[in-house]
């Protein structure tokens, strides 16, 4: 048998970017993919959904995301009759949503970037716990990374599990493949990127954050470009406490590609996405990680990234100490691939071609 309907969940911006590829290596082999977009966030069409036949649920993004998961989990079900394989990614409401309806019609379940943990469920609330729940009964669990795989492994997981490197390092190929070849001319002065969004840092984190970015923005040093978050409720704090301050330049959120465009042209990068810990290496571009957990130890492990949390005095303390010494900044700057080589998601698609369970899902009651 042949898998002849499948359907990709998407529902946040990182989701977007990172199952495009998937989408397109399985148009290439002949197995056009429906996209199930549940509508968590607003996705333009620069992301270039529209070239697949897509369900729209208009499940927008709930505060409560559990609630968004049983919308999510209401509004897919329906959508699934007849579907061979529901393919999630990462850790949204989306992905858990999407997973749980195909789990009650069985359908099995892929999941892209399996097995990523912190091992703690509050850090980062919910990812880690919605990330562990879809493992517990994927069948197929593509894993980025050796400790992704070793962490599926010693949770025992009952699905087959394939090591396949991340399809962000796929999507970063491609965004640079648009951008002019060679690293790009610097300005005078250092330029320091910045993201933040996490949910735990609501509140005091960002406060935090903000008062780091000021700080460092007083020092006259760097121009700190700071991109804001689609979530309002982040956005407006963040323009709140940093609107109209000199050598701090607030953007809206922006396409895939000027985002990668951004970064190549930044000295220093403070964030708190997942994401930006797998592309900062691969660009090479120092980082400071503004969380007090990752589940992507690789970043730090590589000498791109450091671990900081979100305490205003070591982001600033940081942030001087690499911009301020050359031999610690060129020892960040090495580009370095611990999250893949770009051909995640060729074997993604050609592991699902090959998945010879493909007629029993793992997990199919229960
Ligand atoms: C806990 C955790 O780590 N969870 C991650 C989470 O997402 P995240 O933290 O990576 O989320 P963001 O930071 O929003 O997105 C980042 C991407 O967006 C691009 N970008 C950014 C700003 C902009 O203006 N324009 C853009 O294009 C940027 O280059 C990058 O590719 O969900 C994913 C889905 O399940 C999971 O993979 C994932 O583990």
């Amino acid at each position: 048998m042949r898998f002849s309907d499948i359907r990709l969940v998407v529902g946040t911006r990182p989701e977007a970017i990172k199952l495009l590829p998937v989408a397109d290596a399985l148009a290439e082999r002949g197995l056009l993919p429906t996209l199930v977009l549940t509508g968590q966030h607003h996705l333009g069409k620069e992301l270039g959904l529209d070239r697949y036949p897509t369900h729209d649920l208009g499940c927008l993004g709930l505060p409560n995301p559990d609630d968004h998961v049983r919308l999510v989990r209401n509004a897919t079900a329906p959508l699934l009759i007849g579907a061979d394989l529901v393919i999630v990614q990462g850790d949204t409401s989306s992905a858990l949503g999407g997973a749980l309806a195909a789990r009650d019609a069985c359908v099995p379940v892929a999941h892209v970037e399996a097995g990523l943990r912190t091992h703690d469920p509050r850090q980062p609330w919910p990812e880690e716990q919605y990330r562990v729940a879809i493992d517990e009964f994927a069948s197929l669990l593509f894993a980025p990374t050796a400790g992704a795989m070793e962490n599926l492994r010693q949770e025992g997981t009952t699905g087959s599990a394939i090591l396949t490197g991340n399809t962000a390092i796929d999507a970063l190929v491609e965004a640079e493949r648009n951008l002019p070849p060679g690293r790009p001319q610097k300005g005078r002065r250092p330029t320091i990127l910045v993201t933040c969004h996490r949910r735990e840092s609501w509140g005091e984190g960002l406060e935090s954050i903000a008062a780091a970015v000021t700080r460092l923005a007083e020092d006259g040093v760097a121009l700190i470009r700071f991109v804001l978050h689609p979530n309002p409720r982040v956005a407006q704090a963040m323009r709140r406490a940093l609107q109209a301050r000199a050598n701090v330049e607030l953007l809206d959120p922006c396409p895939h590609g000027d985002l990668i465009a951004l970064l190549r042209e930044s000295d220093l990068v403070l964030s708190d996405s997942g994401g930006i810990q797998e592309e900062a290496p691969a660009l090479g571009i120092p980082l400071l990680v503004l969380r007090e957990k990752t589940e992507r130890p690789e970043a730090i492990a590589c000498g791109n990234a450091r671990l900081v949390g979100t305490d205003t005095a070591r982001i600033v303390a940081d942030a001087r100490a690499i911009l301020s010494d050359p031999l610690v900044h060129a020892a960040m700057s090495r580009r370095a691939f611990p999250f893949g080589d770009g051909r995640a998601a060729p074997r993604i698609a050609d592991a699902i071609m090959d998945w010879p369970d493909r007629a029993q899902p793992a997990a199919a009651t229960g």
